[in-house]
């Protein structure tokens, strides 16, 4: 019978989903073929299925949980210094194209997928475009500026104090400290007191276990399935993570606690902006307020914006003191002696604290949180930037307009020319001579207009945070973390910070280290 007979008669159920499907497979086949061999991108190497759909990826990093950073080496190793990674995606192993991408003269756009699970346009962080993020930038830069950073350094100091007291009680109920929980909690309260003028207190919170935190480390734990699913129309979007959930328990994106309170806190501002003139220093929230610069941010896009320096102040600074701490530990004491004799030189007695700008004149010091910088990498999924519309050449290559371009931190920080034994904590590699050039090469925080906006803050907590528990205590790893350093081939950073969940994901053992009171 004649199809248009047949749907004039009306089509059964079975005869519809037939069609549909057919159509959906046709339409899916087409856009592959099309997508391999007729692509703007086509010439450039890679899989065949990775430049046939997005799935492809999304298949990898949510179906199979497999580190795309893995894949991305073994096809460099294939394919060359430039792979294309999906139909409209190339990522780069080259150095040189690192400074192409991330250049202080780029005024390239973040990529639309990638950013979703943060949100769109609601912060610094989640605009996509350039020149509007830019806006926000100078908006609340003065308050992260270094001579901000310099007069409130002694808020960090206070929640390290707190730190030290809980650690010393734990270590007097003979309790070992789980030092990855116990700096997130730190550098929580820490970023909380400093852009808002109140601390969460995480660092009180029993065995480190606090809510808010967890509430973080959750959501980045979960951050690749929402990065493909959010492409999805909604039905298929419910009917995934329905599924998700109870398959990988993956949990709804956060609509955190402690953005209801700064939401709160703004809104009481904005109704009393005399409560302003009562906090104990200046915050973030001023900056945003301040409406002389003839930007009027709304309630909820300031509680937006603010609620992200927690979000992108807290395990990244966090995920560098863990890292630092543990591995310096873990050479038989040679890294933690020095240390510590370096910090006696300039604190000689426990109570006179020295000051920010006394701990940067260290130089081994600076060099454990460089080596810690290095191998925590800031962020670990390449950052994907869209090429302008004229297009730009990237290591040689004609990139055309719209391509999403990105190179992971890893494949700089992991490069043996730059870092020779690049997976090996060795502080020296930031001593030795000429080594001031390798400066250019630790990329933790980003190159160019869309780097770390809190980079002076961090680094003072990072200073900070090593030079008070290696002077303040006598560490030691825990037997069990112990162990995996005696196992041969020995632990490597990447081993513990190894998921990709755009921030490294800790999938590793509970970081324990004994922490004795020093008692001089
Ligand atoms: C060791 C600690 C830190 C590291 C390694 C780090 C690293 C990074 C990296 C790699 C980016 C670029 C992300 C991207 O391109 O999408 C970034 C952006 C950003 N960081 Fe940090 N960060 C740290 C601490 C902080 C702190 C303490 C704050 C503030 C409280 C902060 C606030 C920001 C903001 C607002 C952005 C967005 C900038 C933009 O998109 O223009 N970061 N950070």
């Amino acid at each position: 019978m004649n199809v248009w007979a047949r749907i004039s008669e009306g089509w059964t159920a079975r005869e519809v989903i037939s069609v549909a499907l057919l159509t959906l497979t046709g339409y899916v086949v087409t856009a592959a073929l099309y997508n391999v061999y007729f692509h703007p991108l086509s010439k450039f190497p890679g899989p065949r299925l990775a430049a046939s759909s997005w799935l492809w990826k999304a298949y990898l990093e949510v179906i199979k949980g497999e580190s795309i950073l893995d894949r991305l080496s073994k096809l460099h190793e294939e394919y060359g210094p430039v792979v294309r990674i999906a139909p409209d995606e190339l990522h780069f192993n080259d150095p040189a194209v690192y400074n192409e991408i991330y250049t202080a003269r780029s005024r390239w756009n973040k990529d639309d997928v990638m950013y979703a699970p943060f949100g769109k346009d609601t912060s610094i962080f989640t605009t996509r475009e350039f020149r509007e993020a830019k806006k926000r930038r100078d908006l609340s830069a003065p308050h992260f500026s270094r001579k901000t950073v310099l007069s409130l350094q002694g808020l960090i100091q206070d929640g390290i104090d707190e730190l030290c007291e809980v650690m010393i009680k734990r270590d007097a109920d003979g309790k070992t400290t789980d030092i990855f929980r116990a700096f997130r909690c730190l550098d929580f309260d820490n970023v909380s007191s400093f852009c808002f003028g109140w601390s969460e207190h995480a660092i009180q919170a029993p065995d480190f276990n606090s809510a808010a935190v967890e509430e973080l480390q959750h959501s980045n734990k979960d951050f690749q399935f929402w990065k493909h699913f959010l492409r999805f129309p909604l039905p298929v979007l419910l009917l995934a993570s329905v599924y998700f959930r109870i398959k990988h328990k993956i949990r709804p994106l956060p609509y955190s606690t402690v953005y209801r309170r700064i939401k709160k806190q703004i809104a009481t501002y904005i109704d009393k902006p005399e409560e302003l003139d009562k906090t104990p220093h200046p915050t973030v929230v001023h900056v945003l307020m301040d409406s002389s610069h003839g930007t009027k941010l709304s309630a909820t896009a300031m509680a937006e914006e603010a609620s992200l320096f927690l979000i992108a102040g807290t395990d990244t600074t966090s995920n560098a003191s863990a890292l630092g701490t543990i591995f310096a530990l873990s050479d038989d004491g040679y890294m933690r002696d020095k240390l510590k004799e370096e910090l006696k030189s300039v604190w000689p007695r426990l109570e006179d604290k020295p000051s920010l700008e006394v701990l940067e004149s260290l130089p081994y010091l600076k060099a454990v949180c460089k080596e810690s910088l290095r191998l925590s990498h800031g962020a670990m999924s390449p950052l994907m930037r869209v090429v302008p519309q004229q297009g730009a050449v990237l290591g040689g290559h004609y990139v055309p307009g719209g391509t999403k371009v990105g190179m992971a931190h890893t494949f700089v920080h992991f490069n043996p020319t730059l870092f020779p034994e690049p997976h090996t904590f060795r502080p020296e590699r930031w001593l030795e001579p000429g080594a001031e050039a390798l400066d250019t090469w630790n990329v933790a925080f980003s190159k160019g207009p869309r780097s770390c906006l809190g980079i002076n803050l961090a680094w003072c907590e990072l200073y900070m945070n090593i030079a008070h528990i290696f002077r303040r205590f006598d560490l030691k790893l825990e037997q069990g973390v112990q162990k995996l350093f005696d196992n041969k081939p020995p632990v490597r950073p990447y081993d513990l910070w190894h998921r990709d969940c755009f921030l490294p994901y800790l999938d590793g053992a509970d970081l324990l280290v004994y922490a004795t009171p020093s008692i001089d």
